[in-house]
């Protein structure tokens, strides 16, 4: 309850103190309309023989006090009912907008390494998905303090009226409370257990149903072995909820039992001393009407805690994220401004093992790039390079070794500034679902609207004739969901975000396989002409294809994570190592494509020729 509270006094502190007031008064309002009708009643049953000579109008006007306070509070009753449900709306919207905002705080400090965590990952992916949360606490602890204030109005009432039966009533709901609370706790540690499933559940709701899954789900046939999937996580998860409601079902029949025979106790005690002449008729009345919505309030006061319990998983997650916030800020507070520029980066015996895995992906690795330079890095998939790539750029601090901007070692920098000196270009470019104007111009925010230089930066990614061809040129927006959009072939895409790494003009490029989607002419134009393209500027590449590397300043040949040779294109060749084998490999291969006339023979050899051949 505290932190619910707490989280919606500092989303709307005005609007939660308004809110929380409504709730007081709408109970004391409905206590005041009791104890009313209980007097009317009163006026009632006590005998009077001049009503009899008395016409309508004259009898309504006895009771003309009582009746006019009673509009005056069912006024009052209504209008702050109505007044809470608009205002209500207001503080869902309220906590939801500040709960996604400081999740946000902490997600945009978060070193990128940081999401490759899984327990990181999993409790923002928590955090985020509770998109109902905020409204889900707000409405249960409006509803909560609602519930109290009418078990507090309505116990002032009854013990005006009978005043025995006020403990006996809390003794009722004891059990009923209980139990609940008892099955809530469950339900919580339940919900905590299956958060990870739940989190492959929706995993596979997304594969099932998001646009860039549905050409692979449907070309594999996957949808019914992804259904079973899915499938199957519901029904342990059915089941686990199934074995938690019968586990409670004793406990809180046991507590509506107890509770129903002590408020049937307290109602037939009422009607016994009414029988009596112990109390008047009308105060017996009102007494079992209190009883009776004083149960209601208190059984209330036991769902809604019950919610509250359920949103507790939430709120856990959310303290956790936000706890990281301090430790992020006080570490970037002790960083010292970044250099804008260098003469030589050197990468020094550096090694970095993800956070997940058990053995390091880079290990020991010692490198140079001089300003002006283009250096690659070659090796078999998983040799390392994107991660010692993303090294160089700060993205992620190695645990051992030092990175060095000319004297500056990048541990001891601002990462966020460091990174205004560094344009990207990796394997998994960002797709922006905006104009082909806007993505290119992220690449550097603060000149976003400067057409010219992304036009410039468009030409030199060679991809201005086919921006010139769409609907809209530059304005185009790209992708399929927004209306109005077209979308772009992969390579169109990879020479957007060329065309970015261009226009953020700083001066180390890093090109993660920036080719891999491009046609034959555009790779070989790029290889070509890359000296050009990036004078002045460092340009780290990393690519499969060695045929295009020949002219780099240096390459660095990786193998498990370590660098087993470097050198020119040249050196590495005399060395007649790893390198050699791979290039060689390479130039057999294009030879073929070359020369296909020994494909024919070999067709030949085997069989006639098929029609279209010959
Ligand atoms: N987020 C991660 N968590 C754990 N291990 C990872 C992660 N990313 C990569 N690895 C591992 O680190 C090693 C190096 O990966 P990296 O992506 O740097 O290789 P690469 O040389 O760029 O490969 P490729 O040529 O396939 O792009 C691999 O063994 C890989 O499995």
């Amino acid at each position: 309850m505290a932190s619910s509270l707490g989280l919606l006094m500092r989303a709307a502190p005005a609007l939660t103190a308004v809110l929380v007031l409504l709730q007081i008064l709408n109970a004391v309002g409905q206590a005041a309309l009791l104890t009313l009708l209980g007097r009317i009643v009163g006026r009632l049953v006590v005998p009077d023989a001049s009503a009899a000579s008395l016409s309508l109008p004259g009898l309504v006007s006895r009771l003309s006090t009582e009746l006019g306070v009673l509009a005056g509070v069912l006024v009052l009753t209504q209008a702050t009912q109505l007044l809470q449900a608009n205002l209500r709306l207001l503080l869902t919207q309220r906590v939801t907008w500040y709960t996604f905002e400081r999740l946000l705080d902490v997600a945009v400090e978060a070193d990128p390494a940081e999401f490759d965590r899984p327990e990181f990952h999993n409790r923002m992916e928590r955090a985020k998905g509770a998109s109902t949360r905020p409204t889900q606490i707000s409405n249960s602890l409006l509803a909560l303090i609602g519930s109290v204030s009418s078990v507090v109005s309505l116990s002032a009432v009854l013990l005006a009226v009978f005043p025995p039966l006020v403990p006996l009533l809390f003794l009722a709901v004891i059990p009923l409370l209980w139990a609940n609370a008892a099955s809530s706790r469950r339900a919580y540690q339940l919900t905590v257990t299956l958060s990870e499933h739940e989190h492959r559940r929706v995993y596979l709701r997304g594969l099932l149903m998001s646009r860039r899954s549905a050409v692979e789900v449907q070309a594999y046939g996957l949808a019914g072995y992804l259904r079973e999937l899915s499938q199957r996580l519901f029904v342990q998860r059915y089941t686990a909820l199934k074995h938690l409601a019968v586990r409670a079902l004793p406990g809180q029949l046991f507590g509506a039992l107890a509770a129903g025979a002590v408020l049937t106790a307290g109602i037939g005690t009422v009607a016994a001393l009414a029988l009596r002449g112990s109390i008047s008729p009308a105060a017996a009345g009102s007494a079992v009407f209190v009883v009776m919505q004083l149960g209601g309030a208190l059984g209330g006061m036991g769902l809604t805690v019950s919610q509250l319990y359920d949103s507790a998983v939430f709120l856990e997650d959310y303290r956790a994220f936000r706890a990281l916030l301090p430790g992020l800020e006080r570490r970037r507070s002790a960083l010292r401004p970044a250099p804008r520029d260098f003469t030589t980066i050197y990468v020094d015996n550096v090694t970095f093992t993800y956070p997940a895995a058990d053995r390091p992906a880079i290990s020991e690795v010692s490198m140079r790039l001089n300003r002006g330079e283009i250096v690659a890095l070659v090796g078999e998939n998983g040799s390392g390079k994107t991660t010692l790539a993303k090294l160089v750029c700060n993205l992620y601090s190695p645990q051992q070794g030092c990175v060095w901007w000319d004297y500056c070692d990048l541990a001891t920098v601002d990462p966020e500034e460091i990174r205004e000196s560094i344009a990207v270009l990796m394997q998994d470019f960002g797709r922006y679902l905006f104009s082909v104007a806007d993505n290119i111009g992220v690449g550097r925010v603060n000149q976003i609207d400067d057409r010219e230089a992304i036009m410039m930066a468009a030409a030199q990614a060679r991809a201005d004739q086919f921006i010139a061809d769409l609907p809209q040129g530059y304005d185009t927006v790209l992708g399929t969901i927004f209306s109005g959009s077209t979308d772009i072939s992969g390579g169109q895409w990879q020479r957007i975000a060329l065309a970015r790494a261009f226009f953020r003009a700083a001066p180390l490029v890093v090109l993660d396989e920036p080719t891999a989607s491009l046609d034959a002419r555009a790779e070989h134009e790029l290889y070509e002409g890359m000296r050009e393209l990036f004078v002045g500027r460092t340009v780290l590449l990393i690519t499969h294809r060695l045929l295009s590397v020949r002219s780099a300043d240096r390459i660095y040949v990786l193998d498990s994570g370590q660098v087993v040779e470097a050198g020119t294109h040249e050196h590495l060749m005399r060395l007649g190592g790893r390198y050699a084998q791979m290039y060689q490999l390479q130039a057999a291969n294009r030879d073929d494509v070359l020369n296909p006339h020994m494909g024919a023979e070999s067709q030949q050899g085997d069989g006639p020729l098929p029609p279209w051949a010959r």
